[in-house]
Order: structure tokens, then sequence, then C-alpha cells
């Protein structure tokens, strides 16, 4: 396929193809957190019938650390990544707090 000369049509060309990538990144973001969340929501059900804390302080601890170090390694800011595991991390315990109510 021949590129397209003009600066503004490549512009558009490239900010298609960028688009295009994000939107399938953003699927398998969307997917990857559903099936977080089915293991999160089965961990639940376990600590709720083995009368275990909906938190564990320990383990966030460990996995901030390992998730920051990877963020480390993959370019991506590591407090941004600890922001964000934190997010998802207080959802998750919303969800262990109402199965054990
Ligand atoms: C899923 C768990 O429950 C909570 C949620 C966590 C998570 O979303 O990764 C980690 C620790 C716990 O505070 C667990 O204990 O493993």
């Amino acid at each position: 396929m021949t590129e397209p000369q003009d600066p503004v049509a490549r512009a558009a060309a490239l900010l298609k193809e960028h688009r295009h990538s994000i939107d399938r990144l953003d699927a398998i973001l969307v997917f990857t957190l559903a099936e977080r969340f089915k293991h999160t929501q089965a961990v639940g059900l376990l600590k709720a019938t083995h009368d275990l804390p909906p938190s564990d302080p320990a383990r966030e601890e460990q996995q901030i650390a390992r998730l920051k170090d990877l963020a480390n390694t993959a370019d991506l800011d590591p407090e941004f990544a600890e922001k964000f595991l934190n997010f998802i991390i207080q959802e998750v315990i919303k969800h262990h707090e109402q199965h054990q109510s």
C-alpha cells in the first residue's frame, strides 16, 4: 500500500493507526481486569467462609513493591502503577467486606 505524501493526510493515517491500537489495548485491559476480579471474588468467598479479614496489608505491600519494579522495567511511571493498583485493591476490599456482611 502506498503511503500518503500530504503531511496532514499522513498525520491523520498515523492517528487512526494509534487509535486502533489504543482500542485493542483498552479491550485487553477490560478483559484482564474482569479476569482478575473473578479470582478476587473467589478469594473473597474463601475469606468469608474461613473467618479471614477482607484486607491483607502485608500481601498488598509485596504487590506494590513488585508492581513498581515491573513498572520501572516497562518504562511506566512507578507512582502511577502504585496508584492504579491501590485503586483496584480498594475496590476488591469493598467486595470482600460485602461478602462478610
Ligand atoms: C485478593 C486479596 O484480598 C485483598 C485484595 C488484594 C488484591 O486485590 O490484590 C490483595 C490483598 C488483600 O488486601 C488477597 O488477600 O489475596
